[in-house]
């Protein structure tokens, strides 16, 4: 691991931007508990990459290693071997210290936006904590905070007000702007919307893109939801037993994927869109010929 962790900005030695993440060969094996304790293989051989201001879906049915990919960058999963590379570091075994120093760089926004936030805690206090945890002085502060009250399109009048007055919404957008505080130039978003009804989810994935577009981070986002995955992302990866079986361009993985486990993941989610049900329909029947040919030749 480089020392200092200098992670202001790092061109490739063709002087283009190299890739913020990369995440090559990655092993991970929790460790058994117990007399009768036996390593648990989460992830073998995964890589992935995001170039900066892109995101990469992660889809997955439930058990398939998406978070566990998620807490490894974040490193909070052990890594058993392979390597993660941040903005052209090796941060797969970093210090205590250095992820102190990566955490600026590096934030999460989880699932459950009841439990996530601290409940004794104004949204203000929340806000501020990462500022005054990286040493920013009280007023940079509170400017810091107004500003990303304004950015997740909350009223400054919240300040005062404890997480349990909020909806679910109101309080991912209060996730949100505590994990952009320290403008971090990756954010690993663990099925931010899955908590939410429909419309919220719109809305919430809205403001992340519109997010995005306007600071140039980028994400890596789990969700078990095609759908949702298909509106943010520029790249899908596609897990399964802790291995990713197909990756590529969203509108590809996501709408005629090649792998039969993603075939069988997109048959299986919900459309409510009449004109996507169409084409679902005809992606179906596509399917379902193909099936039929194969079970003539078997
Ligand atoms: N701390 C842990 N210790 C041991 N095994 C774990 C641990 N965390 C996760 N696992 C196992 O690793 C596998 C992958 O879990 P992970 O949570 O990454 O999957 P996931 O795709 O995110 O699932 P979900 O969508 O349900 O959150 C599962 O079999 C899970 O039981």
């Amino acid at each position: 691991m480089t020392a200092g962790l200098d992670l202001g900005h790092a061109p490739g030695e063709d002087g283009e931007q190299t890739d913020l993440l990369r995440v090559d060969d990655l092993v991970v094996e929790y460790p058994g508990r117990g007399l009768f304790a036996k390593p648990f293989r989460a992830l073998t051989g995964v890589s992935v990459r995001i170039p900066p201001g892109r995101t990469l879906g992660l889809v997955g049915e439930s058990g398939s290693g998406k978070t566990t990919l998620g807490r490894a960058v974040l490193g909070l999963a052990p890594v058993t071997a392979g390597t993660i590379t941040f903005d052209g570091r090796d941060i797969s075994r970093a210090s205590r210290r250095e992820r102190k120093a990566l955490s600026r760089h590096l934030q999460v926004v989880f699932q459950d936006p009841y439990s996530s936030l601290n409940p004794a805690m104004t949204v203000g206090d929340i806000l501020a904590e990462p500022l005054s945890v990286q040493g920013v002085p009280v007023g940079d502060a509170r400017a810091r905070v107004a500003e990303l009250l304004d950015r997740v399109h909350l009223p400054q009048d919240v300040l005062r007000r404890l997480p349990r007055e909020f909806s679910g919404g109101q309080r991912q957008r209060i996730a949100i702007a505590r994990a952009l505080a320290l403008r971090p130039r990756l954010i690993v978003c663990d099925e931010p919307v899955s908590a939410l009804d429909l419309t919220t989810q719109a809305r919430v994935l809205d403001l992340l893109l519109g997010i995005q577009q306007g600071t140039g981070v980028s994400y890596l986002f789990v969700s078990h939801d095609l759908d949702v995955v298909r509106h943010l992302s520029h790249q899908v990866a596609v897990m399964h037993r802790g291995e990713i079986v197909e990756q590529g361009d969203a509108r590809h993985v996501t709408e005629v994927p090649d792998h039969p486990y993603t075939q069988r993941l997109l048959l299986a989610s919900p459309v409510p869109d009449p004109d996507r049900q169409a084409e679902r329909r005809a992606v179906r029947q596509q399917l379902a010929g193909v099936e039929t040919n194969e079970s003539h030749a078997a």
